[in-house]
């Protein structure tokens, strides 16, 4: 399978520099030989801008959260429909830093998943341990639940293992913990949803860079990368999409 590179800027961007980063990343990605699948997750507000801007360059735009349902009195919300409306293809769902924020939990986020994928995006849900709960061991358990809680029935999106404490923290997990995590991911993924559960890519997220990238991405079962802080520039961006062509 090809490899899949996400950026997710979170709470990052403006229009004038946001332009000039796309611009730099579509140039960089056009320059590889079979370059892996691209996706940009902007902010809400540059996503028609940058949508516009990345017509033609085989890079692909995403966003970062919708709501669970179609339209209505849901002030300050943005639905999927919306989002698919201005070129959106992607959707990055239960990110830890909204289970957080917005007090996001397993149930919201799967009935969000059957709203994404209803408006005809691919919903990229998120699943991680914190720090405590891999700390006292039951890191299986979190992420088991998560995934149950988390992905409907027919799922046929994305899953990212994100581990809490290397989200921004500047290292990645190990190599060991996101083999075995994958590893135990993937089963999961087969238990739920039998022989669909393993053909459903895997990312793996929490400080990527560009040096980690070339070790982490080989990893079996990883089917690519979901990067914060690194995709905010293409100087750290593009060596990890490279990273990927270069498996
Ligand atoms: O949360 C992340 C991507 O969704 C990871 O962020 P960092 O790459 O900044 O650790």
């Amino acid at each position: 399978m090809r490899q899949m590179i996400v950026g997710n800027w979170k709470m990052n961007g403006l229009c004038a520099a946001s332009r000039d980063l796309v611009t730099a990343v579509a140039e960089g990605v056009a320059a590889m030989p079979s370059p892996p699948q691209v996706v940009v997750c902007p902010p809400f507000t540059l996503l028609a801008q940058l949508g516009a801007a990345l017509k033609g360059t085989g890079i692909f735009l995403g966003a970062q959260d919708c709501h669970q349902t179609a339209s209505g009195a849901h002030t300050g919300d943005i639905s999927a429909a919306m989002l698919a409306d201005v070129g959106v293809e992607y959707v990055i769902l239960g990110h830890s830093e909204r289970r957080r924020d917005h007090g996001e939990l397993d149930e919201t986020v799967r009935e969000k998943a059957v709203a994404a994928a209803a408006a005809g995006l691919t919903p990229i849900v998120c699943v991680g341990e914190s720090e405590d709960q891999r700390a006292s061991g039951d890191c299986r358990d979190a992420i088991g639940w998560q995934i149950k809680g988390s992905l409907p029935d027919g799922f046929t999106g994305i899953v990212a293992y994100e581990p809490v404490w290397a989200i921004g923290s500047g290292v990645p997990a190990s190599s060991q913990d996101i083999a075995d995590m994958m590893a135990f991911i993937r089963a999961e993924l087969v238990r739920q949803f039998g022989a669909a559960g393993k053909t459903i890519r895997i990312l793996y997220g929490g400080s990527v860079n560009g040096r980690d990238a070339a070790t982490i991405l080989p990893i079996a079962e990883v089917g690519g990368a979901l990067v914060g802080g690194a995709s905010l520039q293409a100087d750290t961006f593009l060596p990890i999409v490279r990273a990927a062509v270069e498996l």
